[in-house]
């Protein structure tokens, strides 16, 4: 044959990298090399088929779409050929020589991060083309492009830092073939029954032909078109893994076949874990949509809401025609119509294992609620939304428990309307907060919120029933008084005197703060703490302003009510020096001392220097007051 002279280049430096790490890799499972080769393979019969869909002119327009492996026991020989897209030179440089693909880059990052070992997660991830070398000595690829002008190629590596690459000059069929010399050592992959086994355990469910030495290996039909009293527990679950490179069951299976208004059959599954999510705004999801049999698109967004991108599967229809242009998918009717069937489906089956199967809803929950949140973001089927959503509450005995809004509503006493809720860094900081101490005297339950992203999801959803979702801090205390507590207050009544110096006090207490408050008021919450802010009435809540703060980059301290607990001692001090004195020195320092104290515990308190220099001050005049008051005794 006549070839043109072939170019050698070197490979770049994070392959050689990733070919390091694989080719001294003790990994035992090397086997996994076929199964990606076979993926790529059946992406670029996929890709063929595609083309053929929509008429497109092809080389080779008439081979069979299937996957063509021959063994060579005696010249310790593998050649996986397929009769798919194929690439041209510039292709076979541009994605041959790169790791841009997703399981190589998220296999060299987990090594680097991890210091894992790479044997332990080599086989969790598609390492793609490379993992060739785990067993090979050398590589030769051939390739012939399905455009009908192209120039075969042919790529040749030992994988140890450079490859060649030449185009030749007489034509091939359509399609790749990798030649695969074997290393000293991995002989066995060059055995027939060999490479069945391996076929059928990682690549039973391709949907092409693959044909080992001229017999057909893989017999599974689509697993979703089958009826669903046909198909047992472990063939879901050899799909789920096939489908996922994931080593666990799945958590759950559902198995959907609708022939009205829309045909269409889905095989959906929830895994046990959640994704890995650096990002939830910007994670990879979808279901893999196919048009009878033929691969439209893979992970498909407009098939499944991003909240429930944790769900990975199959949709399969008939009722869209093959040439379906993937950017008409996203405006296209019927795909609005089997999304919206899936979704309900989802959300359905979650429901009844909430109900059936309380426990294992948690564990569910556990693993993927911080995806599942964002459903706060659309408000369809928000009923079905309110029944799955979980928080920690002051009902739980730690920080792990959970309730459900049905729960809370029913623990609910006479007289209680509202759903209330804290959020803070942590149940020690949530209840060590004055905002709580009404509550918690009548013994109400409180929805504890951890993250940023919960105040969304109650804002969102408004109301549970008729039980509108109210922050802790603007319970109204007026309407609280109806609820009766179990503990008997025991308020000292003050005299008709000092209600009248206390609002006096008050009016100096505000004086001395100006315009650092809206307004300073005798409280009705409070019973341990002797101040607490609270927003001006109808406000936001503190959590969602600090977040608004944090969105606009604003650092000032928004303008609050400072609430005193006229009841508290400290209060019944102040009112005698002020009965005594008047708005004093003493005063205002323990006034700002009560301001900066609240603004810290809400978290508002940028430099304590003031705060801090003022507890020495007040110390240091107190300690005198006691050693006095001693001595004189
Ligand atoms: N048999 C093949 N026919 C046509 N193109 C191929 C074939 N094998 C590989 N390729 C091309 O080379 C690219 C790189 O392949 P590689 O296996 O390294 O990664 P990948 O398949 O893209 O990613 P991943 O392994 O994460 O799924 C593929 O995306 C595809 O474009």
């Amino acid at each position: 044959m006549s070839e043109q002279h072939s170019e050698q280049y070197e490979f770049k430096a994070e392959i050689k990298k990733l070919l390091d790490i694989i080719i001294h890799s003790l990994y035992t499972h090397k086997e996994i090399f076929l199964r990606e080769l076979i993926s790529n393979a059946s992406d670029a019969l996929d890709k063929a088929r595609f083309e053929q869909s929509r008429s497109t002119e092809m080389a080779s327009a008439d081979a069979e779409l299937a996957i063509t492996i021959t063994t060579d026991a005696e010249g310790k020989r593998l050649t996986i050929t397929d009769s798919g897209i194929g690439m041209d030179k510039d292709e076979v440089v541009d994605n041959i020589g790169t790791i841009a693909h997703s399981g190589s880059a998220e296999f060299l990052r987990k090594v680097a991060e991890d210091q894992a070992q790479p044997d332990n997660i080599i086989g969790q991830f598609g390492v793609g083309f490379y993992s060739v070398f785990m067993v090979a000595a050398e590589v030769t690829l051939t390739s012939r492009s399905h455009h009908p002008d192209a120039k075969p190629v042919r790529w040749h590596s030992d994988g140890l830092g450079s490859y060649t690459i030449e185009e030749l000059d007489e034509d091939l069929p359509r399609g790749t073939s990798i030649e695969i010399v074997l290393r000293e050592g991995e002989e066995e992959y060059a055995e027939k029954e060999r490479i069945e086994a391996i076929i059928k355990r990682h690549s039973n469910f391709i949907s092409f032909p693959i044909f080992v030495d001229g017999e057909k290996v893989n017999t599974i039909p689509a697993l979703w078109r089958e009826p669903r009293f046909n198909v047992k527990k472990e063939q879901y679950t050899e799909f789920y893994k096939f489908l996922t490179y994931d080593t666990e069951e799945p958590f759950e299976t559902l198995h959907i076949s609708v022939d009205a208004p829309v045909q269409f059959n889905a095989l959906l599954f929830i895994p046990q874990k959640s994704p890995m999510l650096f990002d939830v705004n910007n994670i990879e999801y979808g279901l893999d949509l196919y048009v009878r049999r033929v691969l439209i698109q893979r992970e498909n967004k407009e098939l499944l809401p991003q909240y429930l991108g944790f769900i990975k599967g199959v949709v399969d229809t008939e009722d869209l025609p093959l040439n379906i242009s993937r950017e008409n998918i996203q405006e296209n009717v019927l795909i609005r119509k089997i999304a919206a069937n899936i979704h309900k489906q989802i959300l359905d089956r979650l429901l009844k294992i909430a109900s059936n199967e309380p426990e294992r809803y948690e564990q569910f929950w556990r693993e993927h609620n911080k995806l599942f949140k964002l459903a706060y973001a659309q408000f369809e089927h928000q009923d079905k939304i309110k029944d799955l959503v979980r928080f920690n509450s002051s009902h739980c005995e730690d920080a792990s428990g959970l309730v459900s809004l049905q729960d809370y509503v029913e623990r609910m006493p006479e007289g209680q309307n509202e759903i209330y809720y804290i959020s803070g860094q942590s149940r020690e900081a949530i209840e060590s907060s004055p905002h709580l101490e009404i509550l918690k005297r009548k013994n109400l339950e409180v929805l504890y919120l951890f993250e940023p992203i919960d105040e969304f999801v109650l804002e969102s959803l408004r109301a549970y029933g008729e039980h509108a979702f109210v922050a802790a801090e603007h319970a109204d205390p007026a309407q609280l008084e109806a609820i009766s507590s179990d503990e008997e207050e025991s308020k000292e009544e003050l005299t008709e005197e000092e209600q009248r110096d206390i609002d006096g006090l008050l009016k100096a207490m505000q004086d001395i703060l100006g315009d650092r408050v809206t307004e300073v008021r005798s409280s009705k919450r409070l019973h341990n703490s002797p101040a607490c802010l609270v927003n001006p009435d109808g406000g936001m809540s503190s959590q969602m302003q600090k977040i608004m703060h944090l969105v606009n980059k604003d650092e000032s301290i928004p303008q609050k009510v400072l609430e005193i607990n006229p009841q508290h001692q400290l209060t019944r001090n102040l009112l005698h020096i002020y009965q005594q004195e008047g708005s004093n020195d003493f005063i205002r320092k323990t006034t700002e001392q009560l301001f900066e104290s609240a603004l810290l515990l809400e978290g508002y308190l940028n430099d304590p220097h003031a705060l801090v220099n003022r507890t020495f001050e007040l110390l240091q005049q107190s300690s005198g007051w006691y050693a006095e008051a001693h001595q004189k005794e």
